[in-house]
């Protein structure tokens, strides 16, 4: 019997716009992702995939592809256009996640996914202490036992490397590294089945990238959780993802596994990502 996917997205479409007659035709011609008639953006075009149970799934792109407004469609940060989307762990796989009232999503973000950006201040409250921070995911979960928090959030602060006695500090004191390890450590505390991660590593030096990518592969093996990891640096998918979608203008133009993708890439696009880094 084959595998149940933990998730599993299905023609997922976001457009910027309202769309024309000219941009809606079968055979329209887009400058890019843009229609230059009515100046509509369609950043995500018929977006279908599967994630399995502890695979890292790759998502890689050149900016503008449209990588972040996949993921944040995903976490409902942004309403998609269209499109279809099913958790294993949400009414065992049945029921389009994109269609669920507010209060759902919510709960659904809350139980069941975990995201990291690029941007630790849309993860983090700045001026909480770190230990709020874990503990505020795990309160929106439903946890109430003051204790338990403070023992889960210590140990995941443990986890990721963050000194013990630098807890009680809040992010705004803390390096870009130590802030991205302190979103990963929030993310996780709700024990979700799966993780996001958005750029989680540009911007940091080489050195805090890699302890921080080196992070994420252990909390992989520990866990054995499922992971999509949005990047423009194929290094690092190639470091991280089992499989690997590559995304140009909006759509997916490439898809397999990541030594295969490398080592024999398909489409003129993704030639160019391989063989710039070699
Ligand atoms: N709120 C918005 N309104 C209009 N267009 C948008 C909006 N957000 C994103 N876009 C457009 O959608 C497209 C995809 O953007 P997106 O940020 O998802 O790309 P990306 O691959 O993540 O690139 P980057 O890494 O630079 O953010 C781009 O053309 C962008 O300009």
């Amino acid at each position: 019997m084959q595998e149940q996917p933990v998730l599993s997205i299905k023609n997922l479409s976001k457009q910027y716009g309202e769309g024309c007659a000219h941009c809606e035709a079968a055979d329209a011609q887009l400058e890019k992702n843009f229609c230059p008639h009515c100046k509509t953006v369609y950043a995500c075009r018929n977006i279908s995939f599967d994630v399995y149970r502890g695979e890292i799934l790759g998502i890689v792109g050149e900016s503008g592809s449209g990588k972040s407004t996949f993921m944040k469609s995903l976490y409902f940060d942004e309403e998609v256009t269209t499109g279809e989307g099913y958790l294993r762990d949400f009414e065992d796989g049945q029921t389009n996640i994109f269609t669920q009232s507010d209060q759902m999503k919510r709960y659904i973000r809350n139980t069941i996914l975990g995201m990291v950006y690029q941007n630790p201040m849309l993860g983090l409250k700045m001026d909480f202490s770190s230990m709020s921070n874990i503990a505020e995911k795990q309160i929106a979960a439903g946890n109430r036992h003051v204790r338990n928090m403070e023992a889960r959030s210590l140990s995941l602060l443990e986890h990721v490397n963050i000194p013990l006695h630098r807890s009680k500090e809040a992010p705004k004191n803390f390096s870009g590294g130590m802030q991205q390890r302190v979103q990963i450590a929030k993310a996780l505390s709700n024990n979700p089945p799966i993780l996001l991660l958005d750029e989680v590593t540009t911007g940091l030096d080489l050195s805090v990238q890699a302890d921080v990518l080196d992070l994420i592969k252990s909390i992989q093996r520990e866990f054995n959780i499922s992971m999509i990891v949005v990047s423009h640096d194929l290094a690092v998918i190639r470091m991280l993802a089992d499989r690997t979608i590559v995304m140009l203008n909006g759509e997916i133009i490439e898809h397999g596994l990541t030594d295969q993708v490398l080592e024999d890439p398909q489409h003129e696009y993704t030639q160019q990502l391989v063989y710039s880094l070699l």
